[in-house]
């Protein structure tokens, strides 16, 4: 029977100041899902590793096949379908994790049924697994897993997506400490309602950023990673936030925020060595406090979703 295995990357969502409609894909990491023709009628979920069991095996739960029953509704088919999730991301991390599976599982039934919609068409059916994922259907990590490098959804109504660039000599450190925040827990200590002042910070913040994309302006860039919306709530569920971030700014880091809904932290930096000596003072500040953590250096991954291979 015909096989097609997909990989996606992980993503950084918000970018700080872009609460649910900024993202970029980030690195060499994510997750690999193969989908293969069956002659059972309906979607199974055969094998996931790389989870420590913990995903569900269910079709209605699990974000790829949520996403790939969206696909299928959506070309009226009706495709029986075995699905094998190798997961390389790590849950509740702050790194798009429920959204790299769906996307991969995508990019893989779209190569199976003879690429019937774009990358950019397929965004749509990967925020309905995010719906199940974590209660809201939002794209911030969805659109750049899929697409790669920074996206911009201007509108969810109708869906606007924007390709922004990708500013040479961009270090991204990300440091995960090991904590695991769900996303619909760390949705859930958001206000409902902002100041006029907030709404005026965080909407020249998002121009900054967006006009820097395009100058590559690193500086502004860096100025412009700040979250009044999001981060002030979401701050006081990472320990030690406001300490690693002083570490973060003397090591000479552009600016840093949070990575999606949390606990990671994504900073940016304009040199490889500035990167790595944001690691390094993140290890000591976690050492200090007694919390593991991951850290990692990489750089935007312009590519997003792709086809490892079709057998
Ligand atoms: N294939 C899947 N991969 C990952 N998570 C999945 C998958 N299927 C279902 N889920 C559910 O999604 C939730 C994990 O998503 P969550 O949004 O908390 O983490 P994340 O994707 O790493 O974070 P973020 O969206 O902040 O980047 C878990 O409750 C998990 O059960
Ligand atoms: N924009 C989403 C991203 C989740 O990764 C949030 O901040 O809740």
């Amino acid at each position: 029977m015909k096989a097609v295995t997909a990989f996606a990357p992980a993503t950084v969502a918000n970018v700080s100041c872009g609460f649910d409609i900024l993202g970029f894909a980030i690195g060499d990491m994510g997750d690999r899902v193969k989908v293969s023709l069956s002659d059972q009628p309906g979607l199974r979920v055969v094998s996931i590793t790389g989870d420590g069991g913990r995903l569900p095996l269910e079709a209605e739960k699990n974000t790829c096949t949520v996403a790939i029953q969206a696909f299928l509704d959506r070309l009226n088919a009706n495709q029986g379908l075995d699905i094998s999730l190798m997961k390389g991301l790590p849950l509740g991390s702050g790194m798009g994790s429920s959204a790299a599976s769906a996307a991969a599982a995508l990019m893989a039934v779209n190569e199976l049924m003879g690429t019937p919609f774009t990358k950019t068409e397929l965004v749509p059916f990967a925020m309905e697994a995010e719906r199940v994922a974590c209660g809201a259907a939002h794209a911030d990590n969805v659109a750049p897993s899929i697409l790669g490098g920074f996206v911009l959804i201007r509108d969810y109504a109708p869906l606007d997506i924007v390709k922004l660039p990708v500013p040479e000599g961009l270090y991204t450190t990300l440091i995960h400490p090991h904590i695991e925040l769900r996303t619909a827990d760390s949705r859930s200590v958001l206000r409902r309602q902002i100041s006029l002042q907030d709404a005026v910070v965080q909407s020249g913040n998002i121009a900054g950023l967006i006009s820097a994309l395009y100058t590559s302006d690193l500086k502004l860039l860096g100025r412009s990673l700040k979250d009044v919306i999001a981060e002030p709530y979401r701050a006081l569920l990472i320990p030690g936030f406001y300490e690693l971030r002083e570490a973060i700014q003397k090591a000479g880091a552009l600016g840093s925020g949070i990575s999606g809904s949390g606990p990671t932290l994504f900073v940016l930096s304009e040199s490889r060595e500035i990167a790595a000596a944001v690691a390094k003072v993140s290890e000591e500040v976690y050492a200090k406090i007694g919390l593991g953590v991951d850290v990692s250096v990489a750089e935007v991954n312009p590519i997003g979703a792709y086809v490892i291979e079709s057998v």
